[in-house]
């Protein structure tokens, strides 16, 4: 099939990829006219494990092209693919501006039959409002239609290859069959293709993402308890996990929920809620609490620090706002910085993959370090802000050389508390034993 992506950002870039690896005819069309250089050029744009082979091999095969050109893109394409940005607006509602201005420009450029395919996370009523853009100046017959994403970066190509659903939003029988064709080859091992009507398959996507959410929230209020009650929030994770209703995934608590979908995404399904005239209570309660958990650690921090953080030299393992990608957007580790950094103190952090995008952020805000034992020279205390593997088994002797001081703020719960007692370090984790500053550690 001939297809266009229209927006080569991650969601695009996964998307036109694993269609071209399944044999489609696959043009990736961006204003970004340097991504499209460097993408043509045979230079993938993101860290994404797993992607760049893939990538390069549709290149060089040829069946998957980029353009800066809209109508270059779409003019032979039988599918539209619209994955563009739906950052959230002032209001905090998502901002349809990317998406509608490409659906004015398709009505000016369509000649035949498309299936416009929504698959940017987009509010109820999107796919209607898209069709009234193209319809202004389109006559013909065309379709759109509500196709959510459900990836997740790090583990995006896998997630795209074998979904565990993929939701169809159609109101024409011609629309279904094209995109069923289309699938075909992902839902083979039995997962399944769920067609239902296109408001359906938008609420689909935000009640998703705001369902995990909740979970996470839920999780880190069950931590913040454990502290306070001296219970252990992974021994309570493992207790009501294992119940299949609860389910093992998602459970873990920790400095919050951050990255480029879920902030965004919970905030705009509370904006839609209120517009169509209802309190979604829970989800109020769900950002509520995520803000709070961002700075779950520094109280911890200074109470250690006697409430002075002034000239403190922190390390900092993590700035991506979660493992295997070098996406910042949202990230935790960010709100830790800024935190300190008003704080006087100074923070030398190490991240695989995300260093780049921070320096390009924050500049010289923090020091770079070179790998995750250079940063910790010097430093009163260690902080862990995300889980990369790497920090999970830590030469600990370098760790203790290195550091001025035995102390680590973990905010993944990367280590066994009791284990890293015995070290002789002074670790603070999420929900569960509080370390007391006046207890004396080796
Ligand atoms: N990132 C994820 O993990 C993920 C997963 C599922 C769904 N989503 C949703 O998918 C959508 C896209 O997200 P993303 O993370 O890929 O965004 P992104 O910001 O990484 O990429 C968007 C791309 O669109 C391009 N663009 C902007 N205006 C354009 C135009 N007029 N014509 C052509 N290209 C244009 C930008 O240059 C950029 O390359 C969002 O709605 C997001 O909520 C994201
Ligand atoms: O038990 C958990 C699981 C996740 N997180 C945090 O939650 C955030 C989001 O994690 P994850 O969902 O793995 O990453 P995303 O790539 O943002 O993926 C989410 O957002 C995408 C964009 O909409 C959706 O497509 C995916 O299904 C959805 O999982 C990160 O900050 C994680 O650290 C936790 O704190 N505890």
């Amino acid at each position: 099939m001939k297809i266009a992506v229209v927006g080569t950002g991650y969601v695009g870039l996964v998307t036109g990829t694993c269609f071209a690896e399944t044999g489609n005819d696959v043009t990736c069309v961006d204003i970004d006219k340097k991504k499209v250089e460097k993408l043509s050029s045979g230079q993938i744009t993101i860290y994404e494990p797993g992607l760049e082979k893939l990538f390069l091999r549709n290149v060089k095969e040829e069946r998957l092209r980029f353009t800066t050109s809209l109508y270059e893109g779409v003019k032979d394409a039988e599918i539209v693919f619209l994955a563009l940005p739906t950052p959230p607006g002032e209001d905090g509602s998502a901002d349809l501006k990317y998406i509608l201005g490409v659906a004015k420009d398709l009505g000016e450029l369509m000649t035949d039959y498309k299936v416009i395919v929504d698959k940017s996370t987009v509010p109820v009523g999107t796919a209607e409002k898209v069709y009234t853009a193209i319809a202004k100046t389109y006559v013909g017959d065309f379709d759109v239609v509500s196709n959510p994403e459900f990836l997740r970066e790090g583990v995006a190509v896998d997630d795209f290859m074998k979904p565990d659903r993929v939701v169809i939003g159609a109101s024409s029988e011609r629309a279904r069959k094209v995109m069923g064709e289309l699938y075909a080859p992902f839902v083979r091992s039995g997962n399944p293709v769920i067609y239902m009507d296109v408001r359906s398959a938008e609420l689909t996507k935000y009640a998703a993402n705001s369902f995990l959410a909740t979970k996470i929230s839920f999780m880190n209020e069950v931590a913040q308890l454990c502290e306070r009650l001296g219970a252990d929030v992974d021994m309570v994770r493992r207790g009501i996990g294992s119940d299949e209703r609860i389910g093992k995934r998602f459970l873990f608590p920790g400095i919050g929920y951050g990255g480029s979908c879920f902030p965004k995404d919970v905030q705009a399904l509370v904006k839609s809620s209120n517009e169509a005239g209802y309190d979604f209570q829970i989800l109020n309660a769900v950002m509520d609490v995520n803000e709070k958990q961002k700075l779950h650690l520094l109280p911890k921090i200074k109470r250690y620090f006697k409430d002075n953080l002034k000239g403190k030299r922190f390390a900092l393992w993590g700035l991506a706002f979660k493992p295997n990608t070098d996406d910042i957007r949202e990230a935790p580790a960010l709100y830790i910085i800024d935190e300190l950094v008003k704080e006087g103190a100074l923070v030398c952090a190490y991240d695989p993959e995300a260093m780049n995008n921070v320096r390009a952020l924050v500049g010289n805000k923090i020091e770079y370090a070179e790998s995750q034992y250079d940063c910790l020279y010097g430093a009163d205390a260690l902080i862990i802000a995300t889980e990369w593997n790497e920090f999970r088994t830590p030469n600990f002797l370098k760790i203790v050389t290195a550091l001025k001081n035995k102390v680590i703020f973990d905010g993944r719960n990367l280590f066994e508390a009791d284990a890293i007692k015995e070290l002789g370090f002074y670790y603070e984790s999420v929900g569960r034993a509080v370390a007391d500053p006046a207890d004396k550690h080796k």
